[in-house]
């Protein structure tokens, strides 16, 4: 299928599943008005990946659907995600005392700060969800950043957010693929992304993308998802980590750190910064929401939160969700979808507590002022 077919067929979808109201309604709320055929639809286009098989054969599927696969996963994630976690889709570290809110926003001020975006800077968010990262940074810098994203339904809720908070003229949001980016060569002064290109079948396709779009001199300032030296694929303890990981993040491939890092160096970029946020002898850990352990939580505003995203609160959500489904509440699949994302949950906290895996392997990379854009890009790294 083509790329245009593609496009056009995943936006009649979400017209399908979510209706034409996208954008008021957040979390169960939302979930209660989807449509339930295009609803199980959904659920089985994103499980079919992710059925068990860990062989060659399955992971090469996977890595060929990837934009259907990540498209499906969004589409029955993001109710759950905007309920339990808020309208930014990544972890950060916790000082003590300091809220989850407060957190989440000074991971995002840290990366604006370490890609040196400056007020009036034309900047690209790759991978931007509903925008709360974007939101943050443009408040935070005066900047003014395009949101790209392969899904329809986040786009809307995204706009729909930014028009709310009177940022829109800051602000846009693009439907496209990483791994294809329709913006003209050089258009960026700087680009970030947040636990985003851990979705591309390969890093290169879309570090190169990146590459291409921003300007001469420019930097890109990533957050990324990867398996650290402490991983060993041939462990099967530590497949079965990564392999949760896949399957409730709707990652096709988790990458190994010295892969990211190659990555980048291929594809053209100077790596300034390349370093584990998450290797730190942090006293509340990254993954502490999701353990359950409430000697973590750091005040009474975040109970909520913390109830929400523990296991006993998973669990019920996950009652909740199955009554609602069976009264015809909540459509087919729902239950399914927080079956997978508890998978998400215990191999997140598996992969922290083991230090295999990070969510916060931050990446500073400069594309060279003398640059030539693309030409330096090797044929092969885009492919
Ligand atoms: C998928 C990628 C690359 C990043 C997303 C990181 C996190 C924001 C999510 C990873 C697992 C998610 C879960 C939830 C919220 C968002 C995550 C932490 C829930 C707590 C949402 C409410 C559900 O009932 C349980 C979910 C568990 C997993
Ligand atoms: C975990 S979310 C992070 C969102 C956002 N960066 C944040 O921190 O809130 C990952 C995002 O990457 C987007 N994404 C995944 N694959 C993509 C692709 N091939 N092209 C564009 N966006 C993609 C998803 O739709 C989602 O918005």
């Amino acid at each position: 299928m083509s790329e245009t077919e593609l496009r056009k067929r995943q936006a009649e979808f979400t017209k399908e599943l979510h209706g034409s109201d996208i954008g008021s309604k957040t979390g169960l709320s939302a979930l209660m008005s989807k449509n339930n055929t295009a609803q199980k639809e959904a659920v089985q286009k994103y499980l079919k990946h992710w059925d068990g098989k860990t062989d060659k054969d399955a992971e090469e599927r996977r890595l060929e659907d990837y934009n259907e696969a990540t498209h499906s996963y969004y589409n029955v994630v993001t109710d759950f995600y905007e309920y339990g976690w808020g309208s930014s889709f990544h972890f950060s570290r916790f000082y003590k005392g300091e809220s989850f809110a407060a957190s989440i926003a000074r991971h995002e001020h840290y990366l604006a700060y370490k890609a040196g975006i400056k007020k009036d800077d034309l900047v690209l968010d790759v991978g931007c969800g509903v925008g709360g990262p974007a939101r943050e940074i443009a408040r935070f810098t005066g900047c003014n950043v395009i949101g790209l994203n392969n899904n329809d339904y986040q786009i809307a809720k995204a706009k729909y957010y930014a028009e709310k908070f009177n940022l829109s003229d800051q602000m846009d949001f693009v439907k496209g693929d990483f791994m294809h980016m329709d913006f003209e060569e050089n258009t960026f002064d700087r680009v970030y992304a947040i636990e985003a290109t851990c979705h591309a079948p390969k890093l290169e396709g879309v570090y190169s993308e990146i590459y291409k779009v921003l300007k001469p001199g420019g930097t890109f300032a990533v957050y990324e998802w990867v398996m650290t030296d402490n991983y060993d694929e041939n462990n099967a303890e530590h497949r079965k980590i990564a392999y949760e990981i896949e399957l409730g993040d709707g990652i096709p491939k988790m990458f190994h750190v010295d892969v990211a890092k190659q990555a980048l160096k291929n594809c053209g970029f100077e790596v300034l910064v390349s370093e584990d946020l998450a290797d730190n002898e942090d006293e509340i850990p990254w993954y502490y929401p999701l353990t359950g352990e409430w000697k973590y939580v750091q005040n009474l505003a975040n109970l909520a939160t913390f109830f929400r995203t523990s296991y006993l609160g998973r669990q019920f959500t996950t009652a909740m969700v199955s009554l609602m489904e069976r009264f015809g509440l909540a459509p087919e699949g729902s239950k399914e979808v927080t079956a997978a994302l508890e998978n998400a949950a215990v191999g997140l906290v598996a992969g922290g507590r083991s230090k295999l895996f990070t969510p916060m392997m931050l990446f500073v990379a400069k594309k060279p002022a003398e640059a030539e854009t693309p030409a330096k890009t090797s044929k092969k790294a885009t492919q």
